[in-house]
């Protein structure tokens, strides 16, 4: 997918929402455990009741590799499912790779041949030529950290060298050599508040995935005030709050109503740009 076709999906649904699918066999609802493949029928319940709010997914890989093949299994037809059936959305495999470059071709080849996400999350601390394999797919996009929304952000990205620069601002600036912002986005937690300013200024206009708002308490509101650009630039990530809002047969239909919820907020933010 282009930056522009995003945009024009942002536009017409009103929406910058990406809903996480980090499926968690132990929190789908118990009537689901009868299912040939209870997490698969847990996804294709909520994209179902998500697609009209949303413009993107995340599966979070590591919960189904933590299921050995049957969660591989489910992943890949949650996927296929996506493409198909919802093909304007724009799916992010969550998988924070990154190794030597013969290795991360593999990890490439995995989420964008087989696969057929439309991005990746990368870990830039291997460098360069751990990231170039994943930014040889035309209209395929890498994601990579740079300041993220968890305590442990602090431990190294909010590092500053001797000249006082912070070491997120190191990874926005060199990877900037490595592709374009057609490209090239980057993980920012929405916990983050007004650090996102510092972020726009090395970043102005590529898109953010913003992950933290719901369940990790960061505030949309801010988000948009500091992150917000003039082609939107943001895709905010809700896991929990949206896929685990109930836990009853009615799972499917709460959590439409969460993402709704966050979708009516995003249309009223986005009137400032459309
Ligand atoms: O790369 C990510 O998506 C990510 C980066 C980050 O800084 N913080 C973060 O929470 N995430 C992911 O975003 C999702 C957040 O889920 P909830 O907290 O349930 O909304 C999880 O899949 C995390 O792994």
């Amino acid at each position: 997918m282009t930056k522009q076709e995003l945009f024009e999906n942002i536009k017409r649904k009103q929406s910058f929402l990406c809903v996480g699918l980090d499926t968690d066999f132990k929190k789908i609802p118990e009537h689901l455990y009868e299912e040939e493949d209870p997490i698969y029928a847990f996804n294709k319940a909520i994209v179902d009741a998500t697609a009209r709010y949303c413009v993107a997914y995340k599966p979070n890989t590591a919960f189904y590799e933590s299921l050995g093949t049957k969660g591989l299994w489910a992943l890949e037809k949650t996927i296929e499912y996506i493409r198909t059936k919802y093909p304007d959305q724009f799916i992010i495999l969550d998988a924070k790779r990154g190794d030597i470059g013969n290795t991360s071709e593999m990890y490439a080849k995995s989420a964008f041949e087989h696969l057929k996400a439309t991005a990746i999350t990368v870990a830039p601390y291997m460098g360069e030529d751990s990231v170039s394999p994943f930014l040889n797919y035309p209209k395929k996009w890498v994601i990579l950290l740079a300041l993220t929304s968890n305590k442990g952000s602090q431990d190294f990205q909010l590092v500053e060298d001797a000249n006082g620069e912070k070491l997120f601002e190191k990874v926005l600036k060199k990877s900037q050599e490595w592709g374009t912002d057609e490209q090239l986005m980057y993980v920012v937690g929405a916990t983050q508040g007004s650090m996102f300013a510092d972020i726009r200024k090395h970043a102005p206009n590529h898109f953010l995935l913003v992950p933290g708002v719901g369940a990790q308490g960061g505030s949309l509101e801010e988000v948009v005030k500091y992150g917000m650009n003039k082609e939107c630039g943001l895709l905010v990530n809700s896991s929990r709050a949206i896929i685990y809002a109930d836990s009853s047969e009615s799972f499917a239909s709460a959590a439409s109503i969460e993402a709704k919820k966050v979708q009516t907020e995003m249309a009223k933010y986005l009137q400032a740009i459309i």
